[in-house]
């Protein structure tokens, strides 16, 4: 909800439960049927509603940016106590502003709804999918070897790639994602900020290639930040003469054999 305080009380005042109501059957969202056996029930129904809807992108249903944050961090929770790899795709419509300039928003808008579902039928339910800004997509991959990235980022590049988005009987349109991708640190607990920053320069890296592509980072422990580093050894990292880094991560070989 947006403008001024004033205009945001007028909203909220002016809110009922049939409009939670009328929000939530709107959504269409599985599973959101609201019962009416006690009023009880039917209040927890809405209330449960109204939470799913906050964590989702109101044109495409995905997981919004908020959500996807939360997901990545309980990611980072689990590669840090696991080791498990996990892989974080960042994808972003090619001259997207070209097909609002020229079909229009509302064209613009059926991409976007067209794109979020053929990304959608890619990923394994596992996976979190969220649009993360205006034409920009995100995906994490729990449990995802470095050796399949490539080639599931690939797979889904093909899959926009050869999609015709319909946008009325009189236009077919075809676009176009280039995609970044970055892992997890494993064994080391950094932010989604610095996860997030490593696959956009991925991003950065295929739209400067020309666009349609995808870039992977190679090693993702060759190129542990200064900022990560010193997460891990704390700030007097490098290590004074005759400390033992790997004190500090309990014994995982991640200092010297991962090139820090
Ligand atoms: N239709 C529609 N357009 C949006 C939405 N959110 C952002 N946009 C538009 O997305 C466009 C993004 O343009 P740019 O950032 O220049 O990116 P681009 O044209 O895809 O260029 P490259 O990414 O460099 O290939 C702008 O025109 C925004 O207005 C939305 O929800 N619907």
């Amino acid at each position: 909800m947006t403008g001024s305080p004033a205009h945001q009380s007028v909203f909220l005042r002016d809110l009922r439960l049939s409009t939670a109501h009328t929000l939530v059957t709107q959504s269409g969202a599985p599973g959101l049927v609201l019962p009416n056996e006690t009023p009880t029930h039917y209040l927890q129904a809405v209330i449960d509603g109204l939470c799913e809807l906050s964590l989702r992108d109101p044109l495409t249903g995905l997981a919004n940016r908020r959500h996807f944050r939360t997901v990545l961090e309980r990611e980072i929770d689990r590669m840090a106590r696991s080791g498990e790899a996990a892989l974080l795709l960042m994808l972003d419509i090619d001259h997207f502003k070209k097909i609002n300039d020229t079909h229009g928003h509302i064209a613009g808008d059926i991409v976007l709804q067209s794109v979020a579902r053929t990304l959608h039928s890619c990923v394994r339910p596992m996976d979190t999918l969220a649009r993360y800004g205006g034409e920009e997509f995100a995906i994490v991959l729990p449990s995802c070897q470095a050796a399949f990235g490539r080639s599931i980022a690939e797979r889904i590049r093909e899959a926009v790639e050869s999609t015709v988005v319909r946008v009325s009987p009189a236009l077919d349109l075809h676009v176009s994602v280039s995609i970044g991708g970055a892992y997890a640190l494993q064994w080391i607990r950094s932010t989604t900020q610095l996860w997030i920053e490593r696959a956009d320069n991925q991003l950065y890296q295929a739209k400067s290639a020309g666009r349609n592509r995808i870039s992977i980072e190679e090693q993702p422990d060759s190129t542990v930040s200064a900022e990560e580093k010193s997460m891990l050894f704390g700030s007097s990292y490098p290590p004074l003469h005759g400390e033992d880094p790997s004190a500090v991560t309990g014994g995982k070989s991640v200092g010297p054999s991962n090139g820090l």
